[in-house]
Order: structure tokens, then sequence, then C-alpha cells
């Protein structure tokens, strides 16, 4: 792995002689994300971290990166929403917003960028000396501009869920899901088809979702899987143990199709 570290630097950079060391130490720097609101850097540099990517193999398009987010950074995280004070009154579980998100999502997205950037890469490496073909987010989607403009952020207490859906249309393909505070079981479900209306019972692919991790869902993920999450008794059982339900939060980040 360090080997291939090295071939994508020097691919990046050219050969390093000492000076030039400096220089990639610098642009290491350069990379590092800013915290907009707090200054506070939310991530290390896009070449000092490496991810754990699991690419779910029953579906096409959704990728687990269980370590995503430090504990750290996940505090960092959670305070920053704290902040906005989005669920301040207990009526209120879910915010929205569209167009120019608040700096700590816009370095949340750059975070997912740069992961996905580097991790990609290191992919594509591996799966050429497998023979596979790897990809964790298409280069066109990872390259549009901007990668996310719009948010929303679920508060779901112990024993509330999401209904089984499909992402509306109005949002592009490419979406990123960030998990907090208490790990759920996110169940994948085929939208139904003729061909697999006769599939009893359908194919339910299980996901754990652990704070601090992320999915990525495009593709097939995106458009032809309904997602869920059944916080009722039962339902959220993982390798036979029935889940601790605390609060969970979550931060979806989504493009708008474009209108014209
Ligand atoms: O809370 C989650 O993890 C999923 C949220 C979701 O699917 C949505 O907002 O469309
Ligand atoms: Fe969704």
């Amino acid at each position: 792995m360090e080997e291939q570290l090295k071939t994508i630097l020097t691919e990046a950079f050219g050969e390093s002689s000492d000076s030039e060391g400096e220089e990639q130490q610098q642009l290491v720097h350069s990379h590092c994300v800013e915290n907009r609101d707090n200054g506070e850097a939310l991530t290390g540099s896009v070449f000092g971290e490496s991810h754990d990517w699991e690419k779910i193999s029953e579906i096409d398009g959704l990728w687990l990166c269980k370590d995503f987010l430090s504990p750290d950074q996940q505090s960092k995280l959670l305070s920053s929403i704290q902040k906005e004070e989005w669920f301040a009154q207990s009526s209120s579980n879910q915010a929205m917003r569209f167009g120019d998100l608040p700096g700590w999502a816009v370095e949340l997205s750059s975070s997912i960028h740069e992961a996905i950037l580097f991790d990609n890469c290191v992919a594509e490496l591996e799966s050429c000396e497998k023979g596979k073909e790897a990809c964790i987010f298409p280069q066109d989607l990872l390259w549009r501009k901007p990668l996310f403009d719009q948010l929303i952020v679920n508060m779901y207490r112990p024993g509330e869920g999401i209904c089984p859906h499909v992402d509306l249309m109005r949002f592009e393909d490419g979406i990123a899901i960030v998990s907090l505070e208490s790990s759920c079981v996110m169940h994948f479900t085929r939208v139904e088809n003729e061909t697999c209306r006769d599939q009893d019972p359908p194919q339910k692919v299980p996901l754990l979702l652990i704070p601090g991790c992320l999915i990525l869902m495009w593709g097939e993920a995106r458009y032809l899987w309904k997602h869920e999450i059944n916080r009722k008794p039962g339902f959220q059982k993982w390798e036979g143990q029935e889940i601790d339900q605390k609060r969970r939060i979550s931060v979806t980040l989504r493009k708008l199709c474009c209108t014209d």
C-alpha cells in the first residue's frame, strides 16, 4: 500500500528531492480543510488519511466507509449542527438547506470529495491488480460543481426511522449520507418490476450504519433500490442482537437537478 501511495504522489507531483519534499508538505497543508465557521479543521489533509471503503456486493453503486469521521470529528460536526439550533423545539426533527450551505456542510462536502478522490485512486490501483473494476464514485459526479447543494439533517429519536423510498428525481445521481450518534440498520429493497415481483420474499439487503460512517449511493443503488430505516422494536437487529437505540442524526448531501 505504501508503494501505491508513493506512485500516486509521484504521478501527481513528480519525483521528490528533499526540497520538493518540502513543497509537498506545503501542498499537504494547503489541502487542509478549514471549518469556516469556527476555524477548526474537521479533517486532516487530502494525503493524510486513507479510509476503509466497502463495496456492498449485492447492490451496484453502494459504498460504505465505516471510518469516515473520527470520534473527534464527529463531535465537531455534532456541535456545528447543534449551533444551528434546528432541533431546539421538540416538534422539529428535520432541517433542509438549498443552494449556499452552512460552512460546516461545505467543509463536510470537501472532505467527502477528498476522501473519494484519494481512495478512488487506490481502489483503481488495487482493482487493476485483481483485474476487477472498482469505482467508489463516478468521476463525472465527483467533479461537478458544486458537488452538493442540498442538505438535509434528520434527527431521529429512539423508535423513529424513515419509510422505504427512492430519493426524489429532482435530485441528481450521487448521494452521500453521514451517520452520527446511534448505530442503525438501513435496509435496501429493489424497486419492484416485472421480473423481481416473482421473487418471494423480495431481496432485502441490510447495512449497518455506525456513528461516523459515510454511505455513497449512485447508479442502481440510487435509482433501483429503496432504502429505509425501521427502528420499531424488533427491526433493528444486527448479528442476532437488537441494537441499543439512542438519538440518531444523519446528514444527507445531494445535488439538485438543473432546471434549464
Ligand atoms: O437518515 C438517513 O440515514 C437517511 C435519510 C434519507 O434517506 C433521506 O433523507 O432521504
Ligand atoms: Fe433517502
